[in-house]
């Protein structure tokens, strides 16, 4: 199923952030956010996972469609790898994890408490749970945070495949992920004009 992000206004804290924005993915479908830091990009994924409401807009296609990954990892510290995998995919009603232990090269730390994995395991720990929801839509904040040059690789590989078995991927991300399919989004010229205030206070 596309999804359609429409006409989107994006809020944080009260400001006005970014406006206008419009984009569709379809199945098959990278898109890379880009822009400076601070231009919106959590923030507008955030809408789009149905995170934050946004201002005005709308963004079609995307209920129980997508799987969301951001910079806190949310992972249980006391569970082993293969367990955190196992409750993540039963939390989608599913079972399967082999291929996502495979996939970010996880096999060897099967049984590792996640509280004990370095920055860049917890990371690929992370981004294997977007493989066991068997979502569609991977919405994804700066995922390479951490990854050595091999896990990046490991990474695109993974969005490629997930791309070729008819998922798609939207994210933020500063680095060239090598992923020559994706699509690119800059969103500096979606920046919020400065609001003039709807109604004046009263000229006493
Ligand atoms: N609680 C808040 N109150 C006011 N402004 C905020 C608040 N939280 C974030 N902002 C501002 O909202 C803007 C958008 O932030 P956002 O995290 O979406 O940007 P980003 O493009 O993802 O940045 P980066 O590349 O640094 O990750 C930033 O200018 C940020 O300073």
């Amino acid at each position: 199923m596309k999804l359609s992000v429409r006409d989107l206004a994006v809020t944080r804290g009260g400001l006005a952030i970014l406006e206008g924005v419009s984009f569709d993915l379809a199945p098959g479908e990278a898109l890379v956010l880009r822009g400076p830091n601070g231009i919106g990009k959590t923030t507008l994924l955030r809408s789009v996972a149905g995170l934050q409401p946004p201002e005005t807009g709308s963004v079609t296609g995307a209920e129980d469609q997508i799987a969301y990954a951001a910079h806190s990892d949310g992972l249980k510290a006391m569970l082993s790898v293969t367990e955190n995998l196992r409750f993540w995919a039963s939390v989608f009603g599913l079972s399967e994890i082999d291929a996502a232990l495979v996939a970010f090269d996880l096999t060897s730390l099967r049984n590792r408490m996640a509280g004990t994995l370095s920055a860049g395991q917890k990371r690929r720990l992370g981004l294997a749970r977007l493989v066991v929801t068997g979502r569609p839509i991977w919405v994804l904040d700066e995922p390479t945070v951490s990854l050595d040059v091999a896990s990046v690789a490991l990474f695109a590989e993974a969005v490629r495949g997930h791309l070729k078995s008819g998922g798609s991927a939207l994210m933020a991300t500063h680095i060239d992920l090598g992923l020559t399919e994706a699509r690119v989004l800059d969103l500096t010229p979606f920046r919020a004009k400065p609001r003039t205030r709807q109604m004046d206070e009263a000229f006493l």
